[in-house]
């Protein structure tokens, strides 16, 4: 029989309560409670299960909000964030372990000093939430907080209502809410937010958005994790698999409807392969969707009239051709995966990031103009994709940045939950996932330790000075260089003797193994002279 779900209408938190839930979670930082272990781990334990427990609530919200099917809300939403707490359980021990500081961070004469970095927890954080992955773009930064000894207070976006009234039941009833509750609300709740203080603001959404928070963030000099958008493009070269290069490219383009900020707003494709790869890409549409998009039960709508219109403007203002889709319904909030064929940089659809089901193909000459082109359209992107020969790849990567970058596929470096995800320039600052987020929230403490009995070799630091202690201390820690005034490599003693007893390589542990080979060809080959000799 199947779960009735029951979600709570969308209510804001009062104004006036948000400056005491702030002061809560920060009281209870105080308590110095989250930096056990242990602790961290039975709210990241209970965290996993509320997910669970929570997930006919989870999957109605989503499919209320933004029209998710159940198969996509599992997929990136409610398994990739339970995947994420049993990573940071497996790994906290590992993770929040004091880091000895040897050589070659430490000179052997401070070695005696037990230099380590200890793993503090930076306090209480605030967590601001985007709409289109309204669960995991919220709760994969609360488990790097929580596993990093944080307490958080957290704003889901007001725009999937249904999913933010289900994070705060979910919450608030399964975790320490004096350590971690959410705050429901739009501007006035976030400027309320705002005008608290927190140890770390770590925000996903829109850049303009973005600048509004760290501009506010700076009066306080309090730092923030910046999760924006961008205009990502996707390279596709002469030698690329078109075929494959369609379907992938359509799959970015088609999860969640296209509301992916790492998803391509645009291809720059050779021109010379332009009409057979835009044949690929309607056949690979087709296979998704044979009875069409609009009767397909897996693509998501847009999450609302004012996005839809924003996407549908792009599509009216655009000189471009459409080649493929382009139907919409406004009453269903229904809008094609749709591709448009165009030339030049001021159309519509290279100037805004679409961030929905649509994007544009810009037929190019040669590599060096579509990485002129992409330079010049956003030289930081959040992600790139290219799809060419192993060297034409490198290249992409060597001259063009962005945040990640999958090569021959869409966004595949951002849906594995547990490598480092993050943007670079104005597509982002910080990072977050697997190790990154509990490093997010996490402050690292380089800890000296002065033994007593060393104070005879350091006294040579107090006055009264006396300049021969200081030739002594010197010479007995000089380090040369190993290079002259132009650059160069000498090549005196000390590189040759490394040569020759490392047997030609570098690193004590190669040279070990080749001296172990040596002595060991020398054994056989004395071995097989006796065998001759008998
Ligand atoms: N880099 C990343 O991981 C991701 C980036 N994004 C970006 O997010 C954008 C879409 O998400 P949206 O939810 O529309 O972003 P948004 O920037 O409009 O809203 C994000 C959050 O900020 C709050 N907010 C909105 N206006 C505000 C204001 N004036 N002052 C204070 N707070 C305010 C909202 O309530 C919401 O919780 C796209 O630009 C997309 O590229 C979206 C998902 C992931
Ligand atoms: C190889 C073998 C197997 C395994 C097969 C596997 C693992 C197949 C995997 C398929 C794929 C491609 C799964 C796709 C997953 C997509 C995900 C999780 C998408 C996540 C989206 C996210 C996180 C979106 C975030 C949005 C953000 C940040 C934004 O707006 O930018 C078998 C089958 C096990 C057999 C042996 C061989």
């Amino acid at each position: 029989m199947a779960t009735k779900v029951t979600i709570a209408p969308f209510e804001a938190t009062a104004l006036d309560i948000i400056p005491a839930l702030a002061s809560n979670a920060r009281g209870t930082f105080r308590t110095h409670k989250t930096k056990s272990l242990e602790w961290r781990l039975v709210q990241l334990r209970k965290l996993y299960w509320a997910v669970e427990d929570f997930k006919p609530q989870l999957l109605h919200a989503l499919a209320q909000d933004l029209h998710k099917s159940d198969y996509e809300s599992l997929l990136s939403e409610l398994d990739w964030v339970q995947k994420d707490c049993l990573f940071m359980i497996d790994n906290l021990a590992a993770f929040a372990k004091d880091e000895k500081l040897g050589a070659p961070h430490v000179p052997i004469t401070f070695s005696m000093m037990n230099f380590r970095i200890r793993k503090e927890p930076l306090g209480t954080v605030l967590i601001i939430g985007p709409y289109n992955y309204p669960i995991q773009l919220v709760l994969a930064p609360l488990v790097g907080a929580i596993g990093a000894g944080c307490t958080a207070v957290i704003k889901p976006s007001e725009l999937t209502p249904a999913s933010a009234m289900v994070l705060k039941e979910l919450i608030e009833t399964r975790l320490d809410n004096n350590a971690y509750v959410v705050v429901n609300g739009a501007i006035p709740e976030t400027n309320a937010l705002m005008n608290e203080k927190w140890d770390k603001i770590f925000f996903t959404g829109s850049a303009g958005v973005g600048t509004i928070i760290a501009k506010k963030a700076a009066e306080t000099l309090t730092p923030v994790c910046l999760e924006l958008g961008g205009k990502n493009p996707a390279f596709i070269t002469k030698n690329a698999n078109l075929a494959l290069a369609a379907k992938r490219l359509l799959w970015g383009k088609t999860q969640n409807s296209g509301q992916v900020c790492m998803s391509q707003n645009y291809i720059l494709i050779d021109s010379a392969v332009v009409k057979t790869f835009i044949e690929f890409l309607k056949a690979a549409e087709k296979e998704m969707f044979p009875n069409g998009a609009k009767a397909s039960p897996d693509l998501a709508r847009i999450v609302n009239q004012r996005h839809f219109h924003r996407i549908k403007k792009m599509l009216d203002e655009t000189k471009g051709e459409i080649v493929m889709g382009g139907q919409m319904d406004e009453s269903e909030l229904f809008i094609e995966p749709t591709a448009v064929l165009v030339n030049s940089t001021d159309d519509s659809m290279m100037v805004e990031e679409s961030f929905g089901p649509i994007f544009c193909i810009y037929p190019v000459h040669s590599l060096d103009q579509a990485l002129n082109i992409a330079s010049s359209v956003h030289r930081t992107p959040l992600s790139l994709f290219s799809f060419g020969s192993k060297a034409e790849n490198n290249r992409v990567l060597n001259e063009m940045t962005s945040g990640g970058a999958t090569i021959n596929d869409s966004y595949f470096h951002g849906s594995v939950n547990s490598v480092p995800f993050g943007g670079v320039g104005d597509s982002g600052s910080g990072a977050y996932r697997g190790k990154a987020s509990f490093d997010c929230f996490t402050h690292l403490r380089t800890v000296a330790e002065t033994p007593s009995w060393a104070e005879r070799f350091l006294s040579v630091r107090y006055m009264p000075y006396n300049i021969k202690d200081l030739k002594f201390l010197q010479k007995m820690t000089a380090v040369k260089p190993n290079f002259d005034r132009r650059g160069a490599i000498v090549k005196g003693f000390g590189y040759w003797a490394a040569l020759v007893f490392g047997l030609g390589g570098k690193g004590a542990k190669g040279a070990l193994l080749r001296w172990l080979f040596v002595l060991a060809s020398g054994y056989a080959f004395l071995v097989a002279k006796e065998a001759r000799r008998a």
